[in-house]
């Protein structure tokens, strides 16, 4: 897909002072005004990944451009402005009150959009005079976004936003992040754990796993893309790259990737069934085979399956057969 792009990373690689890389070899682009899911486990380099687009620190390797400037370039106000990062520990001063706090964002951000930052605080039951050290986890976290949507920025980096937010809460402020998206072209890069409750939210993907990007595109060309297949397990097989295969007695089931996304999966052999993978679905059965081969820009070649009858490479699942080809 041809630009604008939010996000354009080539050969994006960071490294810690401990040696470790935290992201190597990371090549994607984020079009414009999209919401990107950015997904994966643990440690795998998502914070580093939102910390690079935010100018916290440079690439140790590669480039990284945001909303088409380079991250190695200086950051003037002019750029600081255009981004707004909220990170997992959603630093805020203690002392400050809630007015105190919307006050410093109106003060320091030329955008500043009081009317939204006060509604999320206010949805919220939350008094102006309530002290931040005072305020629950979840509480703290409605007032960073609320600062983050009053910035007014053309690219929101949202560390686990919702983490410590209840369901209902989690509910109205996607709402609100979605409408304000929608209404400004903003691009949002979210982080989250909470796969299923992303897949009504997402347009876009990153599924980032130890340092690498394992898969990147449009959210419904990447789903296009794989089909959830059961059928018997000595059938012949349909055509497409295994991701994750499984064989529980007589029955086979696994994630193929049938093609090029948007393009028409090859018919299946008779006797299995077919559906579109969800999203949880597609990224979990990635996730727990590292070592499958799809590549990360949405396309891929079309190896032969594996053949069955390879012993479990999952320890708690001992009596299933799964192979991801190598
Ligand atoms: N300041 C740091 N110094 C050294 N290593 C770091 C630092 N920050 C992160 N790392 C390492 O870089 C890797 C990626 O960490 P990162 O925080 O980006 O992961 P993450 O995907 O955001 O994880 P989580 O889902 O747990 O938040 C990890 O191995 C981590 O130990």
């Amino acid at each position: 897909m041809d630009g604008p792009f939010a996000l354009e990373a080539k050969d994006l690689g960071k490294s810690y002072r401990s040696g470790q890389w935290a992201l190597r070899h990371c090549d994607f682009t984020v079009p414009a005004g999209r919401i990107c899911g950015v997904v994966g486990p643990n440690g795998a380099g998502k914070s580093t990944l939102f910390g690079l687009a935010a100018r916290l620190f440079a690439p140790s390797e590669g480039e990284l451009r945001v909303l088409g400037e380079s991250v190695r370039t200086r950051a003037t106000p002019e750029l600081r402005a255009r981004v707004a990062h909220v990170t997992q520990e959603k630093p805020l001063y203690r002392t400050f009150t809630v007015a105190d706090t919307l006050r410093l964002g109106r003060e320091l951000n030329p955008n500043w959009d009081q009317q939204t930052a006060q509604r999320v605080v206010e949805l919220g039951e939350l008094s102006p005079t309530d002290r931040i050290g005072a305020l629950s986890g979840g509480q703290r976290s409605r007032v960073a976004l609320a600062l983050t949507l009053g910035k007014r920025a053309e690219l929101l980096l949202l560390d686990e936003p919702f983490a410590d937010l209840d369901p209902l809460a989690r509910h109205e402020l996607t709402g609100i992040l979605l409408a304000r998206a929608a209404e400004h072209g903003t691009t949002v890069l979210i982080s989250s754990h909470l796969v299923s409750e992303l897949e009504d939210v997402l347009d876009h993907v990153l599924l980032v796993q130890s340092g690498g990007v394992r898969l990147a595109g449009d959210l419904d060309e990447l789903l296009d893309a794989h089909r959830l297949v059961s059928g018997l397990a000595d059938a012949e097989r349909p055509a497409g790259q295994v991701v994750e295969w499984r064989v529980t007695g007589r029955q086979a089931t696994g994630l193929i990737r049938t093609g090029v996304p948007g393009a028409p999966a090859e018919p299946l052999p008779a006797r299995w069934e077919a559906t579109r993978p969800r999203l949880d679905e597609l990224l979990l059965a990635h996730l727990r085979n590292p070592a499958g081969t799809a590549s990360p820009t949405g396309t891929g070649g079309q190896p032969e399956p594996p053949a069955p009858g390879t012993e479990s490479a999952c320890p708690d699942r001992p009596s299933t057969t799964r192979e991801a080809a190598a």
